[in-house]
């Protein structure tokens, strides 16, 4: 399984693109429905979600965070432009406003949430909205709403208007119970923050629906995502992301957890695949619903290392935040995704050690950019 070697594609793709912050604009969104919660008891909705000729008309909730952004570029790219609504409850970035529909939507508002589906005609939903780990247990009144109550809203309005639903779970809807190395699909998930039981809860909810009322429901456990031109939201995991920006900004780093804590990690462009992956499968190829898919696994002194190949001026400290080290200490530290692999085929591209004379071009490139930065 993953070892440190594994990380160089990634570490040398995140280096090179690392950069970008947050400018903003606002699209107001009148809030005018009005009808009850319709899921009928007796409600069934096995046919496809859109006709097999045309492309999905895509929402995106919470898509200002980490990975909305991207998963929007990507299905843009697929399906078109204007097939793909980003929305959020922030400002959206002028770059971002300007590169495609963007909406505001909480997912809290479930009127306003309804409205958006049926003026859009919306086929497919990314449900990305999220207290993830850290903020989740600083504000467990808001991660539960956010993570629960607003997943109801999704699942309702996605069941009643016959949508396909994507919802992440993560590697965080596992405990100190569950086997942590490898940890498979099925074995006992007894999390222990807010995050991951609001997790468990969207990933057995989703399933419900999906053998009651027959909602096409789709799920992948995402391991920690490290990407470079987008900032984390407030995980366990926000390390392995934050290492990029401060190495080439400022050429330190404080860790907030210890240097051997172990965990399954992911570029963003494999999570992504993937995420589009699972969505076009067949869906007589899902044996499951909820599935793990795993890419690497390394602790920080590892990675540290790995990105000191690049940039050996790097300075590496650590400073224990005691409660991400304890939600590290209890999620899995290596993830079993061979039944993503069986199914539908999942396999990720970063882990190969480039062909050396890549790498040798690559690395000199990176550390002329670094330089001139630091300098
Ligand atoms: N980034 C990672 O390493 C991993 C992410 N995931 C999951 O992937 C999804 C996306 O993750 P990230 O982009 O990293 O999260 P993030 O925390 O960066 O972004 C979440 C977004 O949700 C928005 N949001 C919060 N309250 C909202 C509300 N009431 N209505 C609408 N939007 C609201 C926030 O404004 C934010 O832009 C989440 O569900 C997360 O649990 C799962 C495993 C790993
Ligand atoms: C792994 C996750 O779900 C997230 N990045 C977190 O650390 O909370």
């Amino acid at each position: 399984m993953p070892i440190v070697k594994n990380v160089s594609r990634a570490v040398s793709q995140l280096l090179q693109s690392s950069g970008c912050g947050c400018g903003i604009s606002i699209v107001p969104v009148r809030c005018i429905g009005v009808s009850p919660r319709q899921v009928a008891s007796d409600a069934s909705f096995h046919s496809v979600s859109f006709s097999e000729s045309d492309h999905p008309r895509v929402l995106i909730t919470g898509g200002l965070g980490q990975l909305g952004v991207g998963l929007a570029k990507l299905l843009r790219k697929r399906f078109g432009k204007n097939n793909v609504i980003l929305s959020d409850i922030r400002k959206p970035a002028d770059h971002v406003f300007h590169s495609g529909p963007f909406i505001y939507s909480d997912i809290l508002d479930y009127k306003n949430l309804r409205e958006i589906v049926v003026n859009n005609r919306i086929t497919w939903l990314f449900h990305y909205s999220a207290l993830l780990s850290a903020v989740g247990e600083a504000n467990v009144p808001l991660a539960r709403a956010v993570n629960i109550t607003g997943l109801h809203n999704v699942l309702d309005i996605a069941a009643e208007h016959n949508l396909r639903l994507f919802v992440p779970s993560t590697i965080g809807a596992f405990g100190p119970t569950s086997p942590r190395d490898p940890t498979p699909d099925l074995c006992i998930q007894r999390p222990r923050t807010i995050y991951g039981v609001s997790k468990v809860h969207a990933e057995l909810m989703g399933e419900y629906y999906h053998y009651r009322y027959g909602l096409d429901f789709r799920c992948l456990r995402y391991p920690g995502i490290i990407s470079a031109d987008s900032q984390p939201g407030g995980g366990t995991t926000d390390y392995a992301v934050q290492i990029f920006h401060d190495a080439i900004k400022t050429g330190k780093f404080q860790c907030n957890l210890k240097p051997d804590t172990r965990l399954p990690m992911m570029y963003i462009d494999d999570c992504l695949k993937a995420t589009l992956e699972v969505m076009e499968a067949p869906a007589e190829a899902l044996t499951m619903r909820t599935y793990n898919i795993s890419a690497m696994s390394f602790t920080p002194e590892e990675l540290a290392q790995e990105v000191q190949k690049h940039i050996p001026e790097l300075q590496v400290t650590y400073n224990v935040d005691e409660v991400r080290q304890a939600i590290a200490d209890s999620w899995p530290m290596n993830f079993d995704d061979s039944n993503a692999r069986r199914d539908w085929g999942w396999k990720h591209d970063y882990d190969l050690p480039e062909q050396e004379i890549q790498e040798l071009l690559h690395v000199s490139k990176l550390q002329a950019g670094v330089v001139a930065i630091l300098v």
